[in-house]
């Protein structure tokens, strides 16, 4: 696993060791990293560096003066540099003189800027950085547009110009990097928006001692694996943790099915269902114990409710008795706008070990849904006494005691019908089987993108192949945690 760091965060951690380290060392090694990579990604695309033409958009701030420094460094091995100066007069002066004492261009009209942008094998971005405030400026823009027009790849100095440090969100107008070089420590951004990032590199410059405990976290394959409940010598099908679904109804038995099968292949031990889905639950999955009802069902460890439920009053009446169950819960797209609805279900809800699985438009019905998809995540667990995982291309997962973690899927294949479902029943069976919410919530969201990208494998997948992807998707991380 590791963490990330908000830009205030950062710039904190930089003070003390500004000030104990001679001046402009730090954005000598900051540029060196980024050298580093422009040289790996000039290579692998051209074959050569020497003559290789790169252009650097070069902010007023430090940013534009990593941009310059790392300008100096590929001019020593030969690369063809041209800075873009943006604000002429404000441009990092110790950059700019070692650039032009090592003949590389410099240029400061944004019609000559263009021009070279057309021309080069790698443009980095320098524009800005921690310090962003709102959208690319207009000229800015321009530069970014021309790279993005030119099809000619762009190496992100920090962050992606025009995209928000904290939130991600992009701007209007704003880069679109292959690969980002990041210092110091992982920010917001490239995490919330990892496709905008491409692959991010951490160049380390001795800020380690100095961060606080991450806020937030990003769990990686072997935190997954380990953690993977799988059966021991002494266990049987109940002391795994039994799973109780209670989802699906006439209109849509599909959830049922989707969700009860995933529970069933998340991990071992026993899957009970109820509700009135029980015949296409059981003819899909004949070793789910299926019953019409919550009372009916049997002992389980935690629910799954939601899926497919309804929300009239025998949805409602279904999550007051799950609740009522004193059980892990995990509620998932009905059975979110049912909490919505009803302040006494959300009082049943508060301090029990309840994960609810809310889309952006499920969020909203509980609580309220910002561009900043973290703290409005963490607000919400906070006020809700529940953990919360808010789905999308970065699922964001926040613990009422304050834990957040996100998880970045490498790709967009679930984007598709049904996919939830099957995430409700694997973080259902991990909770069945004691892991507490927030892990559960994480681990699933894992498997369940891995999962995805097995199924699909470069064309579009159904839920139903994410679901029958999850065993390869846990075997993967297992292996990976050995
Ligand atoms: N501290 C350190 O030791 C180290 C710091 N490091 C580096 O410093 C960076 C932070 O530098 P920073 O604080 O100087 O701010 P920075 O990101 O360059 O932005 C300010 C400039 O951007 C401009 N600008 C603002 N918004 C804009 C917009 N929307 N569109 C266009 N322009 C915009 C703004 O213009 P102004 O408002 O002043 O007119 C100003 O000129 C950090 O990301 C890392 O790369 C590394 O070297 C490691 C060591
Ligand atoms: N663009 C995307 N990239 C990656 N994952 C996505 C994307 N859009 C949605 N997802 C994931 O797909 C799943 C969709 O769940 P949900 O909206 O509840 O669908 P359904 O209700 O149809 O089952 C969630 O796990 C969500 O995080
Ligand atoms: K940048």
């Amino acid at each position: 696993m590791y963490g990330v760091w908000t830009p205030e965060q950062v710039r904190a951690a930089e003070e003390p060791v500004l000030a104990r380290t001679p001046e402009g060392a730090l954005m000598r090694r900051a540029a060196r990293g980024v050298a580093q990579v422009a040289l790996a990604e000039l290579a692998r695309r051209t074959g050569g560096v020497t003559g290789r033409r790169v252009v650097v958009l070069t902010g007023a701030g430090n940013n534009g003066g990593d941009g310059l420094w790392a300008g100096y460094e590929l001019r020593r091995r030969g690369v063809a540099v041209t800075a873009v100066l943006l604000s002429p007069d404000r441009a990092h002066p110790a950059g700019l003189a070692a650039l032009r004492k090592q003949k590389g261009r410099v240029v400061t009209a944004v019609e000559h800027g263009v021009a070279a942008v057309d021309r080069a094998d790698l443009v980095l971005d320098a524009i800005v950085g921690t310090g962003a405030s709102g959208g690319l400026r207009p000229e800015a823009a321009t530069l970014a547009d021309a790279a993005a027009t030119a099809g000619v790849p762009v190496v992100a100095v920090d962050i992606p110009s025009g995209v928000d440090p904290l939130t991600g969100v992009p701007g209007e107008r704003s880069v679109h990097a292959a690969a980002t070089v990041t210092f110091g420590a992982r920010k917001p951004v490239h995490v919330l928006a990892a496709p905008r990032c491409g692959p991010v590199t951490l160049v380390d410059i001795g800020l380690g001692p100095e961060l606080p405990p991450a806020p937030v976290t990003v769990l990686e394959a072997p935190d997954v694996g380990a953690r993977w409940p799988v059966p021991a010598p002494g266990d049987d099908k109940y002391t795994q943790g039994v799973v109780g679904v209670a989802a699906g109804s006439a209109t849509y038995p599909g959830a049922a099915v989707l969700a009860a099968g995933a529970a069933a292949l998340a991990t071992s031990g026993m899957v009970r269902y109820a509700g009135s889905a029980a015949d296409e639950v059981r003819a899909a999955w004949p070793e789910v114990v299926a019953t019409d009802t919550v009372g009916e069902a049997g002992r389980v460890q935690a629910w799954v409710v939601g899926p497919g439920l309804g929300t009239d009053d025998a949805g409602a009446q279904t999550l007051a008795d799950v609740l009522d169950a004193g059980l892990p819960v995990l509620a998932d797209a009905d059975a979110v706008t049912l909490l919505g609805q009803h302040a006494e279900l959300r009082e049943k809800a508060a301090g029990a070990p309840v994960l609810i699985t809310p889309h952006a438009g499920e969020f909203a019905r509980v609580a309220e849904l910002s561009d900043d998809r973290v703290g409005s995540t963490r607000r919400a667990a906070a006020d809700l006494g529940v953990t919360v995982l808010l789905k999308g291309n970065a699922t964001v997962v926040a613990a009422p005691d304050g834990r957040v973690l996100v998880h970045p899927a490498g790709s967009a294949w679930l984007a598709t019908a049904g996919t939830g479902d099957v995430l409700s029943g694997v973080a259902g069976a991990l909770l069945a089987a004691g892991l507490d919410p927030w892990w559960a919530a994480g681990c699933a969201a894992f498997v369940h993108a891995r999962a995805a990208e097995i199924g699909a494998d470069g064309a579009p997948v159904p839920a139903s192949g994410v679901q029958r992807a999850l065993p390869a998707a846990i075997r993967a991380v297992r292996e990976e945690a050995r």
